[in-house]
């Protein structure tokens, strides 16, 4: 087995954990991973300390992994230690307090730093910026005992602070360099909008104040403005933006600009080093919104699990803001440089303004006051590009108006597009909502969260999210549940088996992660299964896992009722020698088997032989294993044909050793039995098996989807042939086709009758398709040993035969 590689993440923040998440779902056993946060906390939603902030949640409300998480997913996390050195040379990191650890690939996500003002009094007690924890809780502490607020900033950060300090009963003034708020994201009609909306909540604003001075002793007491005039305050936050944490990367030679400089695959200018998040400057930009760091966060994931990745391209970003009251949003192209054209609409009234920007036919910007709900439909066309040629006027109203004066919020949902995003942070579509409603059995939003990561970071999209529910919850309850292969998975066995082959999954162990299993181990249904589809699927790479198989298959033996096995050589044809049965009964006296038994299948059953005596009796035998035991080609029975039946038209014996030398030891996804019968009379009773040839005048017909067990089956007719050749060419394209398309544990008789023997000829009826199937079915073969032969020659295999190790499970 290959080592895993060391990945080391520096900054325990959103962005590089999501990283962290994607590359466990998508390689969970390619690195052994080492996370160093600088904070003593497990990684948290920093968006939601405005919402802490405001009561709109609870300090313990906002993790977003839990100790637990790191635990349970081999996670070595340094919490509270900050990187302080990194050594490209020797490819390791150390932290302030002494820990080193090695790397084969690096991952810097630090984050920003907030930017602090460099004012005379800035040092001084009750001056903070809000970014984190700390800062959210030296807040609310302050909030206690003093009265007055100043917040430097009339951004997104310093109008969701100075929100949560007026929820605290503090008295907010908001100082603001622009002559009017939010001039990043907003126009000055819109910005006018939103102050007058935040004044009458109880904010003051200063605007086009340039703070010179933070004045008093040990404590902050008020500021001092370049024009001379002064505010009282007794604590200060400053949110005027933000510069990427570039430090650590700079000492270590990483190439530098306004953030780390990365290619398209998060890469940094040291191979092997990359950056993502806020730090990480591409194609120019640093971001500070979660959506496009969570993209970047994705394709790194890809590039470190060696999944194929077009790579980031960069984002157009839209923002909200979280200010309870207040409906904001922007997205793309908020003013109108030139080169656009604008459409607006105002009602003063009702506070409602709304403002479209274009470029030539498309859409490149938009602003809503008041009215946020096409935001998500708006920003789609946005990011689409696709024309809007005559509907500008519409999309300006919006669906929001019709002539009757008002759709309902519920036929608005089910007007969206399936490809919008309704999930701006996480990039969740309304389809994708819908799917884990209607098949995941998602009732609320904390399912949808769980499955898709919709409302998980900045909860903008919450109410829209629930009115989807609303909208298919219905469809939910009557759709037909729809059935997964087991209480583990929601999914089908066609839906695992093409995820498997879209996203090359190459273990059991990944597929689960991947495909979101329900029970991380699996159960006994959905791992033997998984082992049998990723063993159909990659029959050259993929390593059979023991451990996914019944006793029977792990032991190479039939467990019988009282703890034996049996032991069923292989006898092809059904046709053995005078020195073969010699063998067979000095084994079987030597060994004390109770019983010897001629099988349905004409094979020689020794029964109730002891588990530590199977390695020597199959060594002694030297006979190849017949398979008895497992989901496999069993046995191929043939009557006497033409070598001595007078009836015989055929050399039925030739032809079912032929065809039982050429697929014994195929794997399948229940057992194939097949039988051979010289004539019609078919004495190998060749028309209840998984296959069955039957000699006919100048030919074989070619009979399938028979069983002889509990639900007696007669066979199909699938064809007629001519020759030994074709006989061996159908049955290996039918076999592969079986392989290929049947659930596992599912027999062809039942199969067969599922997927109706129509399509079944219809796949086999070129010539081309049967030789691909062929084809793939000699891949899968040439790969397989003789499971006795593998066990005598392996000590370590043989250990598992000694009497102490009894399977736990079966
Ligand atoms: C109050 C607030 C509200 C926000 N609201 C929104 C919003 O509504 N929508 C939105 O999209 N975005 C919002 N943001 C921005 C969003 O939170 C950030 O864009 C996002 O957290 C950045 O993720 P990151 O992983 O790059 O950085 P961070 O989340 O800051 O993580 C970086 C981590 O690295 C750690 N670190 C730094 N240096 C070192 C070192 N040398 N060693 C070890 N650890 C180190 C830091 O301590 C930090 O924990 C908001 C931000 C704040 C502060
Ligand atoms: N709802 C959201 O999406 C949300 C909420 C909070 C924070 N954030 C993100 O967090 C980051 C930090 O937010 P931010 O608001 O600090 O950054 P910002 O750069 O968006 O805004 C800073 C504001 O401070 C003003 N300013 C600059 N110097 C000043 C001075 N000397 N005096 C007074 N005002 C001054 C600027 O004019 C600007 O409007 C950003 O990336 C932002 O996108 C997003
Ligand atoms: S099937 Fe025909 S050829 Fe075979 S043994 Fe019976 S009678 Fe003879
Ligand atoms: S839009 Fe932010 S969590 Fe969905």
């Amino acid at each position: 087995m290959n080592e895993r590689r060391k990945l080391v993440l520096i900054g325990n923040g959103m962005a590089g954990v999501r990283a962290v998440e994607h590359v466990r779902k998508l390689a969970p056993d390619a690195y052994d991973i080492t996370i160093f946060g600088a904070e003593p906390h497990p990684n948290y939603n920093r968006i939601m300390l405005s919402s802490v902030l405001a009561g709109g949640a609870d300090m313990k409300d906002i993790v977003l992994n839990d100790w637990d998480w790191y635990r349970e997913n081999g996670i070595r996390l340094h919490a509270g230690h900050t990187v302080v050195k990194i050594d490209t040379r020797g490819r390791k990191v150390v932290s302030d307090r002494g820990v080193e650890a090695e790397y084969d690939a690096l991952v810097i996500a630090t984050g920003s730093d907030p930017f602090m003002l460099p004012l005379p009094g800035a040092d001084k007690q009750g001056v903070i910026a809000f970014r984190d924890i700390k800062d959210c809780e030296t807040m609310l502490e302050a909030s206690k005992t003093y009265k007055k607020a100043a917040v430097i900033g009339g951004g997104l950060l310093g109008l969701e602070a100075a929100r949560g300090l007026l929820h605290l009963g503090m008295d907010v003034s908001v100082i603001h360099i622009h002559h009017y708020l939010m001039e990043r994201q907003l126009d000055e009609t819109a910005a006018k909008m939103l102050q007058r909306e935040l004044e009458a909540q109880g904010m003051t604003f200063l605007l086009r104040k340039q703070t010179e001075a933070i004045v008093g002793k040990k404590r902050v007491k008020g500021l001092r403005f370049a024009d001379g005039s002064e505010i009282e305050a007794d604590l200060v936050v400053m949110a005027v933006g933000i510069r990427p944490n570039v430090g650590l990367a700079k000492a270590a030679g990483i190439e530098v600009n306004r953030g780390i400089v990365v290619d398209d695959f998060m890469e940094t200018s040291v191979p092997g080093v990359y950056a993502v998040g806020e730090c990480a400057e591409h194609r120019g930009i640093a971001y500070g919104l979660v959506a496009p760091l969570y993209e970047q966060g994705a394709v790194l994931a890809k590039r470190l699990a060696g999944v194929a990745t077009d790579g980031y391209k960069g984002s157009v970003t839209s923002t909200k803001l979280k200010v309870s009251g207040v409906d904001v949003f922007s997205g793309g192209q908020y003013d109108e440089p030139p080169g656009t054209r604008s459409l607006r609409y105002q009602d003063e009234v009702d506070g409602v303004y709304k403002k479209i920007v274009l470029a030539g036919d498309k859409l490149v910007g938009a602003v809503l006051f008041g009215d946020t709900s096409d935001g998500a439909k708006l920003f789609s066309l946005i990011r689409s590009g696709e024309s809007v040629a005559g509907k500008e006027k519409e999309l300006l109203l919006g669906l929001s108006f019709d002539k009757a004066g008002g759709t309902s919020p519920a036929a608005r949902l089910a007007a969206m597009a399936d490809d919008e995003i309704v999930c701006g942070c996480n990039g969740v579509s309304k389809s994708a909502i819908a799917e884990a409603i209607r098949s995941k059995g998602c009732a609320t939003v904390g399912d949808i969260k769980a499955c898709t990561k919709a409302s998980g970071s900045c909860g903008g999209c919450k109410p829209l999210v629930e009115g989807l529910l609303g909208l298919y919850a219905g469809d939910a309850a009557a759709a037909p549940v729809k059935e997964g292969i087991c209480g583990c998975t929601p999914l089908g066995r066609d839906e695992i088996v093409a995820e498997i082959g879209r996203m090359g999954l190459k273990t059991v162990k990944e597929t689960m992660h991947v495909l979101g299993w329900r029970q991380e181990e699996g159960c006994s249904k959905c791992r033997p299964a998984l082992n049998y589809y990723l063993g159909m699927l990659w029959p050259e790479e993929y390593v059979d896992e023991k451990e996914s198989r019944f006793a029977n298959e792990r032991y190479h033996a039939n467990i019988q009722k009282d703890g034996t096995y049996s032991v069923v050589p292989r006898i092809y044809g059904g046709v053995t020698s005078p020195s073969e049965l010699k063998k067979i009964a000095e084994v079987a006296e030597k060994y004390d088997v109770p019983m010897v038994k001629i099988t349905g299948g004409q094979r020689i059953d020794l029964l109730g032989v002891k588990k530590e005596d199977l390695p020597a009796m199959w060594a002694e035998l030297d006979m190849p294993s017949g398979y008895a035991y497992g989901k496999a080609l069993r046995t191929v029975k043939t009557c006497v044909g033409s070598t001595f039946c007078r009836f015989g038209t055929q050399d039925s014996i030739a032809m079912g050793i032929r065809l039982e030398k050429t697929f014994e030891r195929l794997n399948t996804p229940a057992k194939v039995k097949l039988a051979v019968s010289g004539c019609p009379r078919n004495c190998a009773e060749a028309t209840i098996k998984d296959f069955g040839v039957v000699a006919i005048d100048g030919g074989w017909e070619l009979h399938v989807g028979g069983n002889g067990g509990v639900h007696v089956r007669a066979t199909d007719l699938l064809c007629t042939v001519k020759t030994e050749d074709e006989v061996v060419e159908w049955a290996g394209s039918f076999l592969q086709y079986y392989r290929e398309n049947a659930n596992w544990n599912e027999r062809t008789s039942v199969w067969v009758e599922r997927v109706g023997l129509d399509a079944v000829k219809k796949a086999l009826e070129r010539k081309e398709d049967r030789l691909a199937l062929v084809e793939r079915i000699e891949t899968t073969l040439r790969r397989t040993t003789d499971p006795w032969k593998d066990i005598i020659g392996s000590e370590e295999l043989r250990k598992n035969f000694e009497p102490l190790s009894e399977p736990q499970t079966v």
